[in-house]
């Protein structure tokens, strides 16, 4: 996955738009890399919404009283092989692209060979909540999103990431709830590129 990501970086980079600052978003395997993470560690591990003068009503019969706290365990929601299939556990950040063919794929994707995947919308699929949903989402994320994909896309272009063998990080969970579980983190490595 990092090469696939790496060579879509380096031949957007051959190629780069008027404003630099677009060309995260000729990356969707980069994209698709960075919304896989936040479905499988989302950085809140809950959210919380509450109607404090009405009692909400559901179709399905189901009455929540005024002021009761409704809590969605997003950690669980995003894995949960309901919403998301068999490999719910499993990184794939192709969930969030399709193959672009010649007839259904632009002039400048087919020239230039930038990808043959197009981003899909995340949201598309309810159960996708690292930015929350609805009228009170996170107003940040899209500004968050192309942060992390310019950070990345510039370190990938210095340094090759490389998983630092026999170091597990921490051994241990950071907490036994499972609504904000965290699996222990490998080291990772930064080594040039020119060296
Ligand atoms: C990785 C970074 C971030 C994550 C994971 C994140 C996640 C979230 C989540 C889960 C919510 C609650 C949404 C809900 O209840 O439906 C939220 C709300 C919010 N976020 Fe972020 N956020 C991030 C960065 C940012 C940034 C950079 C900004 C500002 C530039 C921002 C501004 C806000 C605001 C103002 C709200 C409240 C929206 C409202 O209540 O109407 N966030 N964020």
């Amino acid at each position: 996955m990092l090469l696939q990501v790496y060579s879509e970086i380096s031949m957007v980079g051959r190629n780069p738009s008027k404003y630099e600052h677009e060309d995260v978003y000729r990356m969707p395997l980069l994209l698709a890399t960075i919304y896989e993470s936040a479905r499988l560690l989302p950085s809140g591990p809950m959210l919380q919404r509450c109607s404090m003068k009405h009692d909400l009503r559901f179709a399905t019969g189901v009455t929540v009283p005024a002021g009761a706290v409704l809590v969605v365990p997003v950690q669980l929601v995003q894995k949960d092989a309901f919403n998301w299939g068999k490999d719910a556990s499993a990184f794939n950040p192709y969930r969030f692209l399709s193959n672009i063919t010649k007839e259904s794929g632009s002039e400048e994707q087919l020239d230039y060979g930038i990808s043959s995947f197009v981003l899909n919308d995340p949201c598309e699929n309810a159960a996708f909540l690292p930015f929350g949903s609805g009228t009170r989402a996170c107003v940040g994320q899209k500004y968050v999103i192309q942060v992390v994909a310019t950070l990345l896309a510039s370190l990938f272009k210095k340094y090759e990431i490389r998983l630092n063998t026999g170091s597990d990080g921490d051994s241990e969970p950071i907490s036994k709830n499972p609504l904000v579980q965290h699996n222990p983190n490998s080291q990772i490595i930064f080594v040039r590129r020119d060296q």
